[in-house]
């Protein structure tokens, strides 16, 4: 099976190093384009059985899954340039959760699927979030699954949904980190701890809350009640956090939808001004 990754920047080449290194993809079976082929010959500078080819349309011809790596105002452009090398039998794979499937299904005969994935990935964790076009059949829904499940749990959502989940699963870790951050720095500031010291502390905290809360099977209100017991420490702590976060949660919610709706806005003129049947 012959799979191409088209935009092998943060993401498209983590994705490429992460199935090589679960033994999901052969270096042989993949071939990659970019727009700076320099970045691809990198990729290919340390897995030399990786084809760097020198144009999208040599890239897409030839593999029977499509991986589009490229931010999302760059999808009209790639999608045009390739459309007629697609053929039916091909399954293009959006990583990015504003293009629409229907937008997709529109500009181009493949099947179609979005998975937004999370640099987690890199590390075989977190969630893929996985949502199917109307031409996705049993067998390619299992292949995908096959091929995501080497480096993360795929999970089925619907499109509706694509924000929100992306928020959690994909900004998720950097959100997290810039929480941790600003905690050790602060706790540096106010305290003997080293910044450093405070932010590897706060890391193996987070790989252990991690899993209590997955196979550890807890609930964050249960894992809250084991630690913050009646008039102790962490109670305090929390009292603090209740108050500071009231509507931190519901402004990030709104900020990320607000760029999400333009970049669909943006996509919707772009698609009808690339597209004749649009
Ligand atoms: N970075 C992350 O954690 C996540 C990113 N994504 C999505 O992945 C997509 C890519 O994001 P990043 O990898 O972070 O961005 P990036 O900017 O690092 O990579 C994009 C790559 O696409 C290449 N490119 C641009 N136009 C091209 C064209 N016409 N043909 C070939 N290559 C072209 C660029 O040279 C660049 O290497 C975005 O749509 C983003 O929403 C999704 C989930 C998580
Ligand atoms: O397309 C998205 O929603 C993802 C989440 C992180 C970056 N891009």
């Amino acid at each position: 099976m012959k799979v191409a990754f088209i935009g092998t920047g943060s993401m498209g080449g983590l994705l490429i190093e992460a199935f090589l290194r679960s033994g999901a993809l052969h270096q042989s079976f993949i071939c990659i384009s970019n727009r700076s082929q320099q970045k691809a010959e990198q990729i290919a500078g340390r897995h030399p059985g990786v084809r760097v080819v020198t144009s999208n349309v040599d890239a897409a011809r030839e593999s029977q899954i499509i991986f589009l790596c490229v931010k999302p105002l760059d999808f009209p452009g790639v999608l045009s340039e390739i459309k007629d090398v697609l053929t039916e039998g091909q399954i293009i794979v959006s990583i990015t959760s504003p293009v629409q499937i229907e937008m997709l299904e529109r500009a181009v005969p493949s099947r179609i699927a979005k998975i937004v994935p999370s640099i987690t990935h890199s590390v075989q964790s977190g969630a893929s979030l996985c949502i199917y076009g109307s031409r996705i059949q049993p067998e390619d829904r299992l292949l995908l699954e096959q091929l995501m499940s080497s480096i993360s749990t795929p999970l089925m959502i619907k499109e509706s949904q694509t924000r929100i989940a992306s928020d959690i699963s994909s900004c998720g870790p950097a959100f997290i980190a810039f929480i941790l951050q600003r905690w050790a720095e602060t706790a540096a500031e106010m305290t003997s701890i080293d910044r450093a010291d405070a932010i590897s502390l706060g890391a193996q905290m987070l790989l252990g809350t991690g899993k209590l809360l997955t196979e550890g099977g807890l609930s964050p209100e249960e894992l809250q009640r084991r630690v913050a017991v009646p008039g102790g420490i962490t109670a305090e702590g929390i009292a603090i956090l209740d108050l500071g976060l009231q509507d931190v949660f519901s402004k990030l919610i709104d900020a990320t939808h607000q760029k999400y709706n333009e970049d669909l806005d943006k996509l919707d003129i772009l698609f009808n001004e690339t597209f004749d049947d649009y």
